[in-house]
């Protein structure tokens, strides 16, 4: 019988509020998420914050002793040295991150990321003792053509490359197909479940049955406390990857408590 996986909900805030906003909105998400009982066993809620506002947030989760966790949103493919203006993942890992989100569509796109880049990025997270949130998905055209499956799980495979088995049992996979971020445009759950799975196999084919029940694979895409319940019902869907909803508290912790949403 294979592990129950935690569901995760994270949310990434993305270049959005800066180190006081962030403890006002942490403040108020660990209050709703208290007020209305949430079971932390149920999801596992993780905020990932700009750089600038990591110290405050850790200040906050340490002193008031918080069940939340927080990540980082990108993390250099260097260890140390004259890199202006990255910041390293032994940075991170001082500042307590749980999480590093990397190869997330929008820095693939700006940032030209490749499968190859996004893998270091992963190595040097994992290396410091946090765990990588490896993003995935297709574009529109791609989707249009049909290759979702075939583009998301070369991608999958091209940035954990070198990870073990027991390695990747404990990573996060986000599929975020492009056409869905902040157009409100949620793939529907089929959609989800359909490169999920197949994600998933893909692990299963190349690194066997611990690692592929163990990763915890998310979507990510216009999720909303509307949409969230729905999506958490299919079986290889373990979490949303939440941009523009995680930054209002009571919306994502709705999110976070999908388990009392209705499926609609
Ligand atoms: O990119 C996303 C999360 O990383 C998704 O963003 P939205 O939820 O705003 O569509």
């Amino acid at each position: 019988m294979a592990a129950k996986r935690t569901p995760l909900m994270a949310g990434n805030w993305k270049m959005n509020l800066n180190h006081q906003e962030a403890v006002v909105l942490v403040q108020k998400l660990v209050w709703t998420l208290s007020d209305k009982r949430h079971d932390y066993a149920k999801a596992e809620v993780v905020v990932v914050p700009p750089f600038t506002d990591l110290r405050s947030v850790q200040t906050l989760v340490d002193g008031d002793r918080l069940s939340i966790k927080y990540g980082a949103q990108d993390v250099s493919v260097h260890e140390s040295g004259a890199y202006t203006g990255e910041i390293s993942a032994g940075m991170l890992a001082k500042l307590g991150c749980s999480y590093v989100v990397v190869g997330h569509s929008e820095r693939r796109e700006y940032h030209a990321e490749t499968d190859a880049v996004v893998n270091t990025k992963a190595h040097r997270a994992l290396a410091a003792g946090m765990t990588p949130i490896v993003c995935v998905g297709e574009g529109l055209e791609v989707r249009q053509a049909g290759q979702q499956v075939e583009h998301c799980v070369a991608q999958v495979t091209g940035s954990l490359a070198g990870f073990t088995a027991e390695q990747v049992a404990g990573l996060v996979v986000a599929y975020e197909p492009v056409w869905a971020i902040g157009t409100g445009e949620v793939a529907t759950p089929d959609d989800a479940q359909e490169v999920c799975a197949a994600i998933r196999a893909s692990i299963r084919g190349s690194l066997g049955d611990e690692a592929a029940d163990g990763v915890r694979v998310l979507y990510g895409g216009s999720v909303k406390a509307a949409n969230v319940a729905g999506i958490m019902t299919q079986p290889d869907v373990d979490g949303c990857l939440v941009g523009g909803a995680s930054l209002q508290a009571e919306e994502f912790a709705g999110i976070c408590r999908f388990y009392d949403m209705p499926v609609l």
